[in-house]
Order: C-alpha cells, then structure tokens, then sequence
C-alpha cells in the first residue's frame, strides 16, 4: 500500500466511510478503489438488498413499494455499522431518513456532488434506477437534487465531482482530504 495511503488508514481508526449522493454520482464505482487504496473492505447497500431480497431494486420497488426499500435500507446500514474498516457506497435515498443519520454519523459521510448534467448524461439510458422511470429525466434529477441538497450537506466532506475526473482521480482526493476533515471532527470511534 502506498506510504500516504497507509498513514491516512491508520489515522482513520478503523471508523467506515460512506459515500453518500444522487444517483449516477459514482459513490460504487468511487467506493470500490476507495476502499482498495486503503485496504479496506467494500460493501454497496443497494447489492446488499438485492442479494438478501432475491430481487432486483426495480422489483423490490414494484412488489413492495419504497417504503419496504427504505426499511431494508435502514436494517442494512445498521448491520454494517457493527462493522469497521468499511467503505459503504449508499443508495441514493439514504439521507432521507432521521434514523440513518444515527448510524451514518459514526463514520466519516463523503457526499460527492456531481452536477444534475453529468447525472443526466450518465443515467440517459439506464433502466435499473426505479424513481427515474416516469418522467423527464432532467426533471426528476432537478427535483430530487433539490429536495436532498441539505441532507447531503450534512456529510463530513463535499467532493465537487467534474466531468473530466475519473473514479481513480476521486477516490485520490477524498483520501487526500481524510487527514482535514478528521482533524475538524470531535475524536470518534465505531464503538457505539
Ligand atoms: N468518474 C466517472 N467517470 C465516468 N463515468 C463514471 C464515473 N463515475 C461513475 N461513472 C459511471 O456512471 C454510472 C453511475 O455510476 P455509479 O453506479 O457508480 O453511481 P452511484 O452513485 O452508485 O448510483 P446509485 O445511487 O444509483 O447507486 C455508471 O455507469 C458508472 O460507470
Ligand atoms: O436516489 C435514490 O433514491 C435511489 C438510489 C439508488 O441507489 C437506489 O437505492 C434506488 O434506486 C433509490
Ligand atoms: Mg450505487
């Protein structure tokens, strides 16, 4: 592991990072080199679901409703927050609710915020994202963006997400950043 990145490990204290931000950010594709470059282990919440459901988001999202999405969200993030040494890529809906922020705020919360544009170029054709189905896409991106703007807000770090940069160049500056943001944040542990 490279000389930097141990040091940030260590200085971390085993505390998880969560990335947390609209849909088609990158907080997977982000995540997974993340938590590579500091050795830790990788988990995304919206796999996490899919895999304990049996079912596709978009079915789950069919079947049961969000509502139903929203609760399996919550019980997975608290599953993983007895866990250390995580990188957790969030579903975009995270923020939403009171009772996440109770486990998010034991881990370092990293919102990467990209630009409704880039959401819309890069979600153009995808089909997988159930909230996306209905209307305009640059709409719906707009709406939601602005709805969830102050919870992402909340997060530890804002990591201001251009077109030109790729996972590799985000995941290098959000560790570049840890050593700040953890010297702003009172003295935290997992254990809670
Ligand atoms: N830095 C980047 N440069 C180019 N393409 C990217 C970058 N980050 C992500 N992408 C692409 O954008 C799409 C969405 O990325 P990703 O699935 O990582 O977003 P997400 O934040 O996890 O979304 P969701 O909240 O829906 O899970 C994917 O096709 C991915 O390959
Ligand atoms: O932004 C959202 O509300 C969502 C984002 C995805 O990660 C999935 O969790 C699901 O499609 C809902
Ligand atoms: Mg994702």
């Amino acid at each position: 592991m490279e000389n930097n990145n141990r040091q940030v490990r260590e200085s971390l204290k085993g505390i998880n990072i969560y990335l947390v931000g609209m849909m088609g950010a990158g907080k997977t594709s982000v995540g997974k080199l993340l938590a590579q470059q500091l050795g830790y282990g990788f988990v995304d919440t919206d796999n996490v679901i899919e895999k304990a459901a049996g079912k596709s988001i978009n079915d789950i999202f069919a079947s049961e409703g969000e509502d139903s999405f929203r609760q399996m969200e919550s019980k997975v993030l608290q599953e993983m927050s007895a866990f250390t040494r995580l990188a957790i890529a969030t579903g975009g809906g995270i923020i939403l609710r009171l009772e996440n922020w109770g486990y998010l705020q034991y881990g370092l919360v990293v919102w990467l915020d990209a630009p409704v544009e880039l959401l819309v170029a890069r979600l153009q054709n995808d089909t997988t994202r159930p909230l996306l189905k209905n209307a305009d896409l640059a709409t719906e991106l707009e709406n939601r963006f602005h709805q969830r703007q102050p919870l992402y807000a909340q997060a530890d770090l804002q990591i201001s997400i251009s077109q030109e940069q790729t996972p590799e160049q985000i995941a290098k500056q959000i560790i570049e950043a840890i050593p700040t943001v953890l010297r702003k944040r009172p003295q935290s542990n997992n254990g809670h």
